[in-house]
């Protein structure tokens, strides 16, 4: 971030500031700060590599986000490189249906543990003490055809865009990717308007192809955040026009 601007916050004036508070020690500071960067890195990290996979195996979708992006902001002037404002990426409605679409395929936190601080009786009926450990799947709910029906299984920007040309709006326990509630995700605004920025400053100045053979290689590894197994391979060229 710039230090000279007085629109950014430079994290560890944030400490600084957050340290005139009597209440947090330095202890609590750092796990604060170690949370942000836990929470945002490979979270941020997976949507990427999921996005270029299914962006570059679908081309008819990443022709549509180009057009979006030259119908909002004209051509692109290739030699004079542009990153996209916080504001400028607002308007993306296609790209951000699209991305949507791939944190309801591939949601980077895939599934959760809760376990209740005293018994209860879930809304669906299921009797709960404080020995009982709820698990629920992001990636099985972003797959179910009783919630997304019977396309559920297809990368679609388009059912996240009305007919007015807006975002649908889509209730946080349906797409639970950032899970919904009061432990809902705190970098929830901030991650779409980062990977906004970064996939279309990619997408606007290279083309990105998937190694010949390793599509069948592409798989979820079996871990906390859903990396991809082997990686992503991948061949960048400099679009031309
Ligand atoms: C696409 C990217 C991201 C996804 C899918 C995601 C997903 C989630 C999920 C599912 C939770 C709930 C965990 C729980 O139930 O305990 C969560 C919590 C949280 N996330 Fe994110 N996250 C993302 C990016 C970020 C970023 C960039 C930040 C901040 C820099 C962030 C900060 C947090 C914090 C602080 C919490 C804890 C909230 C609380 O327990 O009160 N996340 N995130």
């Amino acid at each position: 971030m710039d230090a000279n601007s007085d629109k950014t916050i430079r994290f560890d004036s944030f400490l600084a500031e957050a340290t005139r508070y009597e209440s947090l020690d330095a202890k609590l500071l750092r796990d604060y700060g170690f949370n942000f960067f836990a929470a945002g890195r490979d979270t941020i990290a997976s949507v990427l590599t999921w996005f270029f996979w299914l962006v570059a195996s679908h081309p008819a979708v990443e022709a549509k986000i180009l057009e979006e992006i030259e119908k909002v902001f004209g051509a692109v002037d290739r030699g004079n490189y542009k990153i996209l404002s916080t504001e400028d990426v607002k308007k993306l409605v296609y790209l951000h249906g699209a991305l949507c679409e791939v944190l309801r395929l591939f949601p980077p936190i895939p599934m959760e543990r809760k376990k209740p601080i005293k018994a209860d009786i879930l809304p669906s009926g299921h009797v709960v003490d404080s020995n009982t450990n709820i698990v629920f799947s992001f990636y099985g709910m972003g797959r179910s055809e009783e919630i997304w029906g019977k396309d559920c299984l297809e990368f679609k920007p388009e059912r996240w865009i009305n007919e007015k040309g807006g975002i649908v709006h889509v209730p946080s326990y349906k797409f639970i990717s950032f899970n919904a509630g009061a432990r809902t995700c705190l970098g929830k605004d901030m991650s779409f308007i980062q990977i906004k920025i970064v996939t279309s400053a990619i997408l606007q100045n290279y083309r990105v192809r998937i190694v010949k053979d390793h599509s069948d290689e592409v798989t979820p590894s079996l871990s906390i955040i859903l990396l991809m197994k082997h990686g992503l391979k991948v061949k960048i060229t400099k679009r031309q026009v």
